[in-house]
């Protein structure tokens, strides 16, 4: 048995950065009480979720939110996938994942790939490419726990990127994450119950909470999948700290009874 207990901070995120750091210090505190050795924050956890803000809230590494990250990690000695920020370098402004080991050492950072431009006609309007710049690397950590495939949020929407992390050893795909009330209904659970059907493996979907004081309206439903596609743990809307116990073995025992990753024809596609 390969057990990793494991505490997502669905935080409703608010416009003042400190708050929010001290928020999420608070569900990391408790999550480490209650015996998590893995802990997720959700996307853009220290900053409103809105494209002319990013800037403005930007850091250059290391600065306030992932110095404070590094102590919660070392206080608690837990692992931390700290959502993503808003992080500046060379004038540029990424959205950018760090992730923190029990001892407070930097282990990696993903800056989002894929970013979020969309207009949905009756829905969601967003521009990430007005205020950011994509990332342009695959990201796999490799932990003492576990071998974790980081993306964020629009990331997940891409196969491809999550078939790259898989064959590269990951077995847990964390996603920090901000879906809308236009796709979170329609996408956010079929999206990330594929990702684990299709890669037979763990997949963490971690969102803020549903905020009705912000401009963007987030979904909440935090959730994790395993590597049979069901839902293992799932929350509301509200703030909340979701707990899962996964068990990592339960991968290679799929993987044997279904060996679909053996199955493929990479030379035809
Ligand atoms: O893919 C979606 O529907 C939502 C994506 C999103 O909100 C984001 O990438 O921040």
């Amino acid at each position: 048995m390969r057990q990793v207990k494991i505490g997502i901070c669905q935080m409703a995120v608010e416009a003042d950065k400190t708050t929010n750091i001290e928020k999420a210090g608070a569900m990391i505190q408790n999550a480490a009480r209650n015996g998590c050795i893995l802990a997720v924050l959700p996307e853009m956890f220290n900053c409103p979720y809105q494209a002319d803000l990013f800037p403005r809230y930007a850091e250059r590494y290391p600065g306030e939110t992932a110095e404070a990250l590094s102590k919660m990690a070392a206080s608690h000695g837990l692992i931390l996938v700290g959502g993503s920020i808003p992080e500046e370098e060379a004038g540029r402004v990424y959205n950018t994942s760090f992730v923190f080991g029990p001892h407070g050492e930097l282990l990696g950072r993903h800056r989002k790939v894929h970013l979020f431009d969309v207009a949905i006609q009756g829905g969601t309007v967003f521009r990430e490419s007005d205020s950011l710049t994509a990332g342009r690397e695959i990201t796999v950590i490799r932990t003492e726990k576990a071998a974790l495939g980081i993306g964020v949020c629009y990331d997940m929407r891409f196969p491809e990127m999550a078939r790259t992390m898989v064959l590269r050893g990951a077995e847990i795909l964390i996603y920090p994450a901000a879906f809308g009330p236009t796709t979170g209904p329609a996408h956010w659970e079929l999206i990330l119950r594929n990702r684990a059907v299709d890669n037979q493996v763990f997949v963490i979907g971690a969102a803020p909470a549903f905020n009705p004081l912000a401009d963007y309206q987030a979904y909440g439903h935090s959730l994790v999948a395993d590597p049979w596609g069901r839902i293992v743990a799932e929350a509301g809307q509200e703030e909340t700290l979701l707990l899962v116990e996964i068990d990592l073995d339960y991968i290679t025992r799929v993987r044997q009874e279904l060996p679909l990753l053996q199955h493929r024809h990479p030379e035809l596609y």
